[in-house]
């Protein structure tokens, strides 16, 4: 299943936030959104999950969704944005409650997101007992239980110690490895864009216009070789030197704001 971002602008009262946004992610593919603080990445993460309506332009999706999809779209959020007092399993199943699924099928759909997520010993844990990473894991969990097409993620491990957010980046890799999900990965981390995504949407300063659409050069596999440091540095280099200009610029409207 592709999702299209169609000639997407957005205003928020006086204020243009996006400008004539295209791209497309096709199925399986993970394409990083990255840009200057303020430039409409979450905004146009809520459009392409259906949560905000353009002011102009559209969010599509075609093609047929997964064998068994509740939802093709589904967020995974910074603040993991758990249920407190529920515990790990009672999370995963919440967005099953309404679905037509059967008691049988609803433990099926639940044990196999626990597993991918490695929490299948944490079922019965409060979200409170749980290291940042572990919680995230849960976000994924919960998005995996409705057998998405393609995952939205607002700067996932952005509240994550670095060495947590390297072991998530590995989950992350093994998880969409099969090709089966795609992902709109939002970040301002540029390591993680040339680590994880297929392609990088490079966007300008508010309001967010597409600047560049970068292909990253390798596999998914390869850049997980210990010998890819080097070339994944370079294009995170060549991803800054985009952005640098304008991140400059938008943090000093930020703070004269
Ligand atoms: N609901 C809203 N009402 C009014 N203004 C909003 C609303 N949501 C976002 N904005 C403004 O729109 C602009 C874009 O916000 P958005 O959060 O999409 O940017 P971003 O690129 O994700 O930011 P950051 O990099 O800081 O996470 C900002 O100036 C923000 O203050």
């Amino acid at each position: 299943m592709d999702l299209i971002a169609d000639h997407i602008s957005h205003r928020f009262g006086a204020l243009d936030v996006l400008d004539d946004v295209s791209f497309q992610v096709s199925a399986g593919e993970i394409v990083a959104i990255v840009g200057p603080s303020g430039c409409g990445k979450s905004t146009l993460l809520s459009i392409l999950g259906g949560l905000l309506r353009p002011a102009a332009g559209a969010a599509e999706l075609r093609g047929a969704p997964p064998a068994g999809s509740l939802n093709p779209l589904t967020f995974v959020f910074q603040d993991f944005a758990l249920l407190p007092w529920n515990t790990v399993e009672e999370n995963v199943a919440f967005p099953l409650l309404h679905t037509p699924l059967g008691a049988g099928e609803r433990r099926a759909v639940i044990d196999d997101a626990l597993r991918r997520t490695g929490l299948s010993d944490f079922r019965a844990t409060y979200p409170k007992q749980l290291s940042g990473g572990m919680r995230q894991r849960v976000g994924i969990a919960r998005a995996l239980a409705v057998r998405p097409a393609i995952l939205l993620m607002d700067e996932p491990l952005s509240a994550l110690d670095s060495q947590t957010r390297e072991l998530l980046m590995e989950d992350f890799v093994g998880l969409l490895a099969d090709g089966a999900m795609g992902a709109v990965y939002v970040t301002h981390n540029l390591e993680e864009a040339v680590r994880l995504a297929d392609r990088v949407v490079v966007l300008s300063r508010r309001p967010g216009r597409v600047r560049e659409i970068v292909t990253i050069p390798m596999t998914r596999a390869e850049r997980g070789a210990p010998d890819a440091r080097g070339p994944l540095a370079a294009l995170q280099g060549e991803l800054w030197s985009l952005i640098r200009k304008e991140a400059i610029d938008a943090e000093r409207e930020v703070q004269h704001a």
